[in-house]
């Protein structure tokens, strides 16, 4: 498939994980500390000090993206973006249109990264990544968690007012970005990667529960939690946005498309529309990543021309409370 892991201190050249029933298993992330507002993890949040690895294409990465602009922190934290297409050496740095070269670590592959911070680590090297420059290390590298971070832990940095943690919600945000992860965030990779017929449908059955549920939650209140936007939204946000590109198609969720929930699509609408979303919205490093990276899934790696799909038309959505 071009994806590949770290073992021994050599990058090696390896499918996907999967079970013995076919399903696809995604591995742990291993950088798990934390950046706090008063230092006392360790990492004290500071203007300059860290620095964001992320592909443009990548749904998890994006939603660390969207935090880092919307909150105003785009001068507090670097950024550098991969090229799209994962090769035999993985993710590459590279100066093609939408990507941004390693200025921190002068490195040619994202897996140096990883070694620089750890030299015995095995394991994937995936997007996003926290870095550290003051220690030389990877803070973190699971979205859910960076998002956490760059949205309550760098208020002193931040230069807008966006919050997506409101305090009466904390539960219940937690609790909806768990709800929607297996069936939808993760739902579509079950679907995409299943290489049994059992295990693709448990994928596409579980996620098109989930979407309808979702779109008739969104057809009584405005987001995901309530009324007001939260982090679950970007979670949601980022896989919806991919959905009827890409997903739709490359990894068969083909029983309907987002345009055909009308609560999804005029919410994915809303969100897209909130100044600052567009900007991070790449639809070309999005299709060529997935259509040319799974080259087992997609051997010509020939990219689609379409969807064609209007994210700038007014939403109308309708709210029946
Ligand atoms: N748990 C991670 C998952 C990140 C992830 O799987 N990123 C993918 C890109 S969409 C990646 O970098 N994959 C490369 C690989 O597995 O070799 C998170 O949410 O941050």
């Amino acid at each position: 498939m071009g994806l590949g892991l770290l073992a021994d201190g050599r990058w090696v050249s390896e499918r996907e994980q999967e079970d013995s029933q076919g399903r696809f298993i995604r591995p742990v992330t291993s950088f798990r500390n934390k950046i706090t507002a008063d230092g006392s993890s360790g990492f004290k949040a500071e203007t300059g000090r860290y620095h964001l690895y992320i592909s443009w294409a990548c749904p998890w990465a994006h939603r660390t993206a969207i935090m880092r602009k919307l909150k105003g922190l785009s001068d507090a934290i670097g950024l550098s973006v991969v090229h799209p297409v994962i090769d035999q050496n993985g993710w590459e740095f590279s100066d093609e249109p939408g990507c941004i070269p390693d200025s921190i670590n002068g490195a040619n592959y994202l897996w140096e990264i990883y070694l620089k911070a750890d030299a015995k680590y095995e394991g994937r090297v995936t997007v996003p990544v926290l870095w550290d420059k003051e220690t030389s290390t990877i803070v973190n590298n699971e979205s859910r968690e960076i998002i956490r971070m760059l949205d309550t832990e760098f208020q002193d940095f931040a230069k807008s007012d966006w919050h997506f943690l409101p305090d009466d919600l904390l539960e219940k945000v937690d609790k909806t970005i768990e709800l929607i992860y297996q069936p939808i965030n993760n739902g579509v990779y079950r679907a995409g990667f299943a290489t049994t017929q059992t295990a693709y449908e448990e994928g596409v059955t579980d996620l098109f529960n989930a979407l309808q549920h979702w779109d008739e939650v969104l057809g009584k209140q405005l987001y995901l939690c309530g009324d007001r936007i939260t982090e679950a939204d970007w979670c949601m946000f980022t896989t919806l946005l991919r959905f009827d590109p890409v997903y739709y198609g490359h990894f068969k969720c083909n029983l309907h498309h987002i345009w055909d929930y009308p609560n999804l699509w005029n919410y994915l609408k809303e969100l897209y529309q909130i100044p600052g979303v567009k900007e991070t919205c790449n639809l070309d490093h999005i299709k060529r990543h997935y259509y040319v990276s799974h080259n087992k899934i997609n051997p010509t790696r020939i990219v689609p021309k379409g969807p064609i799909m209007d994210l700038e038309s007014p939403p109308d959505r309708k709210i029946v409370s």
